[in-house]
């Protein structure tokens, strides 16, 4: 379908000072992210925790991993799937990525930046984990209301403790022409959630409920949140991760990333009883993320929804 329209998707203020559990400037913007998530799946967010300089240094610092000889990125690799280096793909041409497990971990990584830079890079290492732990702030602060959002204030503590932070770099080539190339195809994101954020140049386009392809153009200073699929199955069905995809026109080089709070090795994922009644029979049994992954990883090219039903629907 073509993308024609272009999306303007609610923006939500995370930045103010008063935004704590209790406050009702937090049950204002609880709301917000309730409703532009049952609308959406996803939100722009502005957040000034993350300072501009360590956003500036961010797009430098990855700018100079990509520059990195092909053999040294690839021989970023890992045991689970989507998390080592990515790229070289006839069908994806234009994309690069690599990934950086427990990005807010410094001994992590420190660990990937050792194995780039064998003489070492320490300034890789602290942009990486610091971005990485400002910006997981933002993830929790989402990721509580949405819980409270469904009445789950007793799963909170375990919900938060079952994740951990992965952090993908994405560089894509602009195609030399104005006519709009795939730069990454359509998917739904395997994570609990996912934020992103870009530089300059744009290129994400969201599916809507309507099913139009529709271009989402953040401001500068804003993240994108979106909800995943490990989400939709805890919540049983009631937040739905929207369809997204990357095209590029153009010559200029896009770089962004992604900070996914994924399940950790082990985690059994099911949604709470208090989910499930008549209207909303259980959708999932209980399931391991990384069984699933690695079910999935087999033919990546399907709906990962229709292949979380394949694994484990009820
Ligand atoms: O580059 C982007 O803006 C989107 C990347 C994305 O969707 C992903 O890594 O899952
Ligand atoms: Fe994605």
């Amino acid at each position: 379908m073509a993308s024609e329209t272009l999306l303007c998707l609610p923006i939500i203020d995370f930045s103010n000072q008063n935004l704590k559990p209790g406050e009702p400037e937090w049950d204002l913007t609880r709301a917000h992210v309730l409703k532009a998530l049952q609308d959406y799946g996803c939100f722009e967010a502005s957040f000034d925790e993350v300072p501009f300089e360590l956003r500036k240094s961010m797009f430098e610092a990855i700018e100079e991993l990509f520059d990195l000889p092909l053999e040294t990125k690839q021989g970023n690799k890992s045991q689970k799937p989507f998390h080592g280096y990515l790229g070289q793909h006839p069908t994806v041409p234009l994309y690069e990525s690599m990934g950086i497990d427990d990005a807010d971990v410094a001994a992590k990584v420190n660990a990937f930046t050792e194995k780039q830079w064998p003489q070492g890079n320490k300034s890789f290492s602290t942009t990486i984990q610091s971005f990485s732990e400002k910006l997981s702030v933002l993830a929790i602060t989402v990721r509580r209301m949405i819980m409270e959002s469904f009445g789950l204030l007793k799963y909170m503590d375990e919900h938060l403790n079952s994740t951990n932070y992965l952090l993908r770099v994405m560089k894509y080539q602009g195609p030399g022409t104005e006519e709009p190339k795939l730069g990454l195809p359509a998917h739904m994101d395997s994570s609990m959630l996912t934020i992103l954020y870009q530089n300059h140049v744009h290129g994400l386009e969201v599916q809507t409920k309507d099913k139009n392809w529709t271009k989402v153009k953040p401001l500068q200073d804003s993240f994108i949140v979106l909800i995943g699929v490990s989400f939709y199955a805890s919540l049983n069905g009631r937040l739905h991760p929207p369809n997204h995809r990357v095209m590029m026109t153009g010559t200029t080089t896009r770089y962004s990333l992604a900070l996914l709070s994924v399940p950790k090795v082990g985690h059994l994922l099911s949604s709470p009883d208090e989910l499930v009644n008549e209207e909303h029979p259980r959708l999932y049994k209980p399931y391991e993320f990384y069984e699933f992954l690695t079910f999935f990883n087999r033919d990546p090219s399907q709906n990962s929804l229709s292949a979380l039903h394949t694994y484990c629907g009820m």
